[in-house]
């Protein structure tokens, strides 16, 4: 589990190099900027219309009732490049010279081809010049797909992963149709219009945020939109229907209300979307949703499209209810392993409880590249409580007023400040630009939580760092790991040196900017220094930049709770060992009762052959030499200063130098103990620990030591409390236990 330190890295753009060194990623990203469709398969309204329409119905199949199909992307570039080389090859024959200067000409043509542009799809002018201004000139995957689909008036299942434009996938060609397609015709214009288009989504931050893609594409086309959701005035959402509009973009509840208060009428309706659905029916909108769809008098007459970037089992179900048996699905995710995004890198890092308020500002600082970093707790409480220990961030829970959390995210947008701590409130669909840095408090219950909070970074082919803190102790990840397909990069805490480097980095920036105007007033005081502390000039200054870096002693950080000033100890036997109780059996026979009591975090290791505990700084010499006896004559604080002389807890030397095993004899109990310098070997999780003790099946016991040691109350400092996490009844997932009023 190396540590991986990026903290040293000068500037911004290293540091991204850096997020990208996995080349998994780099892969993915560059194939995300690449057209990956092929030319047939955008159904472009272009001549060679007929060879298209074969491909497409390839891809483009008809769901029946009971599944559904997935579409995968084919890559466009490959084919063209195909093409290009067979053509070559011909032409290489002829050996003419003069020839082969032309068909170079023609290769670079062909290469820059780009099947996705936009202007090879049915988008109007106005549309078009607008995406333009925005950067935006070709379509992405799922939007290549989808649009000439639901142009043709086809109900559609859409799912690609986070952060590649679903949005847009579905917007552009609802405009389109009402503007210059088969909806114009009926489409209902004029004063107290009804809706042609009913959009849902799960939270109100992310109806605005729909909203406002309608707006700029909706006004260059004459379309006007609505925005309606809760702890927001009905006033002027009323007055708003009144007037007529052409779309309404909304959560499910205050959309339920309007249609019950008779100022929404949807006899006039389109379209209809369900975006985010799984989301919307696991909060428990099952019933509105189901309310409003109803409401259609004549379903057959309008589109419904259902878009996602996770979409379980359990939402065929609906899809099957609401969409047409005529309706297609592209599924740019299928059964690829992997169904998180795959511009990020995924990342797992141990850590207690009581020390994430100390790791993660130096994650940030370590990870954030300078850019906005989103925290993901799992409570409100826990929410308000972060923002409260971190500065310049701000809360985003449910049980901020909707005026205040539009202030928030605005500020966040706007960069007023660059974290947010949020529930899953921000979880689902929000695109805030240059958001690098996902930090996850702690696993969350369900996969496709996973998937949209890490979604949140990485995306529209950036990259992007999802951090995930978790507690060996009390959760488990290879859950998520397996459901998810995410191969986790396991590392352990930034390292305090490595972060005081980073920030020494910083300060010596700031020094240099410091006009030279000041040295007359400080100099004397600095030469008066430099001759009594006894100090080099090189070392004084060193000191003088620690201050500046806001630093006056660097403290140690365990590898295994990431808490400050506590050291990780590795106990391992000749022997398996299957419980807890076995350990604190050991550590007792060597060690007083309160020394073993204060012991943190204590956790088999995968191997079964030992056991890792936290223990006070300062109780480190007293637990090596009661168990482990002396192989050195220094002592372990002696032999853990590093070069640069600050006591680094993760010694820097390596495996197999002097210390690395610290003090590895064995005693009369046959055990070794050791500190854990670098890397934690590979733990038990909290589901593995059924075995032979506790009944279940797997190779280890109960690690609880059968409701001992940790339901007792032992009273533990911080770390990990005795409390079981009753989070996780039964172990299992699954829908029901989302509590929506949870954020
Ligand atoms: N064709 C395009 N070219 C460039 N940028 C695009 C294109 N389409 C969409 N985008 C941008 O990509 C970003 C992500 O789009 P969007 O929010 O629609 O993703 P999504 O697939 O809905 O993600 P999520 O699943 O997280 O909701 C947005 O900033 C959007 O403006």
């Amino acid at each position: 589990m190396p540590s991986i330190a990026l903290c040293d890295l000068k500037n911004k753009k290293e540091k991204k190099k850096i997020a990208l060194k996995n080349p998994e990623i780099e892969k993915k990203v560059k194939k995300l900027k690449e057209p990956t469709i092929k030319e047939e398969e955008n159904g472009l309204e272009v001549k060679n219309m007929k060879k298209k329409r074969k491909v497409s119905e390839l891809h483009l199949e008809e769901d029946s009732e009971t599944s559904l199909e997935v579409v995968k992307p084919i890559d466009v570039k490959v084919k063209v490049k195909l093409k290009l080389k067979e053509k070559k090859k011909k032409k290489n024959k002829a050996k003419v010279e003069e020839e082969e200067d032309g068909d170079k000409e023609e290769e670079d043509e062909g290469e820059t081809e780009d099947p996705n542009a936009i202007s090879r799809f049915r988008v109007s002018e106005a549309v078009r010049k607008k995406l333009e201004s925005k950067g935006i000139e070709s379509f992405f995957p799922i939007q290549a797909m989808t649009f000439n689909v639901i142009l043709n008036g086809t109900d559609l299942v859409g799912r690609a992963r986070t952060g590649q434009g679903k949005t847009l996938a579905f917007v552009l060609p609802i405009l389109e149709s009402l503007t210059n397609g088969s909806a114009k015709a009926s489409r209902k214009t004029g004063y107290g219009r009804a809706p042609s288009v009913l959009v849902l989504l799960p939270t109100r931050e992310l109806a605005k945020q729909v909203f406002e893609d309608f707006e700029v594409y909706g006004e260059v086309s004459g379309l006007t939109s609505g925005c309606l959701y809760g702890g927001a005035p009905y006033h002027t959402q009323e007055m708003k229907l009144k007037r007529g509009v052409d779309i309404v973009v909304g959560t499910p509840g205050r959309i339920k209300d309007h249609i019950e208060r008779g100022n929404i009428h949807l006899g006039s309706l389109k379209f209809r979307v369900l975006d985010e659905a799984d989301e919307m029916l696991r909060m428990g909108f099952v019933d509105d949703v189901e309310l409003i769809l109803g409401k259609v008098e004549d379903a057959s007459k309008v589109q419904t499209l259902l878009f996602s970037a996770t979409l379980p089992d359990w939402v065929k179900g609906i899809a099957t209810r609401f969409l047409k048996t005529s309706k297609k699905t592209v599924d740019l995710v299928g059964n690829e392993k992997m169904k998180a995004s795959t511009s990020v890198r995924h990342i797992v890092l141990p850590c207690s409880k009581s020390a994430r308020s100390q790791l993660i500002p130096d994650i940030i600082r370590c990870y954030s590249s300078g850019g906005r970093t989103i925290i993901f707790t799992e409570t409100k409480d826990s929410a308000s409580e972060f923002s409260g220990l971190l500065p310049g961030s701000r809360a985003l829970h449910g049980d901020i007023q909707q005026a205040q959390r539009e202030v928030t995210l605005n500020g966040f947008r706007s960069g007023k400040f660059m974290t947010l701590v949020a529930t899953n409130v921000a979880a689902r669909g929000l695109d805030i630009n240059d958001v690098q840095l996902i930090i996850q408090c702690e696993p969350p219950r369900d996969v496709e939580a996973y998937i949209h909070r890490s979604g949140r970074t990485g995306r529209a082919g950036n990259t992007g760092v999802a951090v995930m803190l978790f507690d060996p102790k009390r959760s488990s990840i290879s859950k998520i790991e397996r459901e998810s397909g995410v191969k986790f990069e396991h590392i352990s805490a930034p390292r305090p040196v490595d972060v005081a480097k980073s920030a020494g980095l910083e300060a010596a920036k700031l020094i240099t900017e410091v006009s030279d105007s000041v040295i007359p007033a400080f100099k004397s005081v600095a030469r008066d220094l430099l001759a009594t502390s006894g100090l080099s000039a090189e070392d004084l200054l060193a000191k003088a930049l620690a201050k500046a870096a806001g630093y006056s002693e660097i403290k140690c950080r365990s590898l295994l709770t990431s808490m400050e000033n506590y050291v990780t100890l590795l106990l391992e036997a000749r022997k398996p060992i299957y419980t807890l109780s076995y350990v604190f059996a050991v550590l007792k026979r060597f060690l007083p009762e309160e020394k073993v009591q204060s012991v943190q975090g204590l956790t088999l290791t995968a191997d079964g052959t030992g056991a890792v505990f936290d223990v006070a700084e300062e109780d480190v010499e007293k637990f090596l030499a009661s168990i482990s006896p002396p192989l050195f004559s220094t002592s372990w604080f002696d032999r853990h200063i590093s070069v640069e002389g600050s006591l680094i807890c993760t010694s820097e030397k390596s495996a197999g130098s002097e210390d690395h095993a610290g003090r590895s004899a064995e005693n009369a109990a046959n055990v070794t103990l050791e500190v854990m310098k670098k890397e934690l070997p590979r733990l038990q999780e909290r589901n593995q620990s059924r075995g032979r003790l506790g009944g279940g099946q797997g190779g280890f016991g109960d690690r609880n030591g059968g409701g001992g040691r940790f339901s007792g109350g032992r009273g533990v400092r911080g770390g990990f409390s005795d409390r079981r996490n009753d989070r996780f009844p039964g172990g299992g997932g699954g829908r029901g236990r989302y509590n929506s009023k949870k954020w």
